[in-house]
């Protein structure tokens, strides 16, 4: 079994009530043996942390991968119309070939900006998976369910078997969900059956809700309540852990709906910001004990799959929405992009901290530049000075994806011939 050592770092563990403090890692494995002060055991691999925070991997709750490809194409409209008329025909076009490049795009920015796991819900699902498992990186994976039209359940069949197929795949490193896409594209009765199979199969769900004002009028027309009313009538809080990506316009009422839920939110704030669709009342969520995880959304939107931009992007947005900088502090929102968003995944229990125990996902960011000092408060620098590109160093499962900005389980060349040439072909003319 491997051991790497990881020596003098500034360790932000991220644990409940833990302070920053300068200590030593041990990696046995795929698992952190041992966090402290100072270790001295035998290693077949040291690295040298000085200078440098060791933190754990960020947890990107929720994107679409291989829209990597589409990133830039089409910028500065409302949703339905950058959905229905650009990324749905460019999408049509997509071969299995152009989701696995384009994924591997996704997950090369991913690991260079820190992210070690993320939640994808997109189509092509073995593309993903087989970029997933090469790169080395941890995913939540889920095909996306859109049921406007009849596919005599074709879609619903690869959704299954994506879950029989890959759920512990890649040495434990992909877990799997159901993906109804949104109330707007899933009507109840094939929504009644994802939830039943879900609840059947203990399959988390992961799913659209309330990105727009339009959803919430279009979802009343249609059903005379509010998206989150839909989802609540047909049952799907109940008995099923769920991941809600956006999750912008509640009311009240709704949040309540929510309260003692499994799962919880994944907020999307620069998307959000992007697309003009408001501020998901993030701080309303965590009085009512709604755990709220972090993600960038498909770059399609976001433009980068930069963790360390939502970070900030979610404390501004909070900061300005109450006119007051005391609201979503530096910890808390460092927190919805670890342990929290591990919590909406349904994989806290291996990762989201820095402990013994845990799998070793973690990264080591380089603190020798001059906007990153001088140190004052580790939160502060790392959720507000801190960007993608000053991480040095990624392990997924204790294996190595990133030496000193360098990736070791990706080629870089290949990856953008590829996603260059493929890029182009699928917006030709649209
Ligand atoms: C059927 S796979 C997932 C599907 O979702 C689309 N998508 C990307 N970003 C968003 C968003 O912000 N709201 C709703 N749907 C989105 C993506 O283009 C895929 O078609
Ligand atoms: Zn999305």
């Amino acid at each position: 079994m491997k051991r790497i050592l990881i020596k003098e770092g500034t360790i932000l563990s991220m644990k409940e009530g833990e302070q920053a403090f300068t200590g030593d890692l041990l990696i046995e494995g795929d698992k952190i043996a041992m966090v402290a002060p100072m270790i001295d055991q035998p290693a077949d691999q040291v690295i040298s942390a000085k200078g440098m925070a060791v933190m754990p991997g960020l947890v990107n709750a929720h994107n679409h991968g291989a829209m990597s490809l589409l990133r830039g194409f089409s910028d500065d409209l409302k949703l339905m119309d950058w959905l229905d008329k650009k990324m749905l025909p460019a999408e049509a076009r997509m071969t299995e070939e152009d989701v696995y490049w384009g994924t591997k795009l996704a997950i090369a920015e991913m690991i260079r900006s820190g992210t070690t796991t993320f939640a994808d819900m997109y189509v092509c699902m073995d593309a993903v998976a087989n970029a997933v498992v090469e790169s080395g990186m941890r995913a939540s994976l889920t095909r996306g369910l859109v049921f406007l039209q009849d596919d005599g359940g074709r879609r619903m069949r690869e959704g299954i078997d994506l879950v029989e197929k890959w759920s512990g795949a890649g040495d434990g490193r992909i877990t799997t969900m159901f993906g109804p896409h949104a109330p707007y594209t899933c009507p109840p009765e094939p929504l009644r059956e994802v939830i039943a199979l879900a609840r059947q199969r203990r399959i988390p769900l992961h799913i659209h809700l309330a990105e727009t004002k339009e959803e919430t009028v279009k979802i009343r027309e249609n059903y005379g309540e509010t998206p989150t009313e839909y989802l609540y009538h047909l049952g799907m809080f109940e008995h099923t852990h769920v991941l809600l990506a956006h999750a912008v316009h509640l009311t009240r009422k709704d949040i309540g709906y929510l309260r003692g839920m499994r799962g919880g939110v994944a907020h999307n704030p620069v998307s959000n910001l992007k697309l003009g669709c408001g501020i998901a009342p993030v701080m309303e969520f965590k009085r009512q004990g709604i755990t709220v995880g972090m993600g960038t959304d498909g770059a399609g939107s976001a433009t980068t799959l930069d963790m360390f931009a939502e970070i900030k992007a979610a404390t501004w947005m909070q900061k300005l929405d109450y006119g007051d900088p005391t609201q979503l502090s530096a910890e808390e929102a460092l927190r919805m992009a670890t342990i929290e968003s591990a919590k909406l995944l349904g994989i806290d229990h291996e990762v989201g901290t820095l402990e013994a125990g845990k799998k070793a996902d973690l990264i080591l960011i380089d603190l020798n530049q001059p906007h990153l000092q001088p140190i004052h408060n580790l939160f502060s620098l790392v959720a507000y000075s801190v960007n993608g590109s000053d991480v040095d160093t990624v392990i997924v499962n204790g294996q190595i994806l990133m030496r000193q900005h360098q990736l070791t389980t990706l080629s870089w060349e290949e990856i953008q011939r590829e996603a260059t040439s493929r890029a182009a072909r699928l917006v030709e003319g649209l």
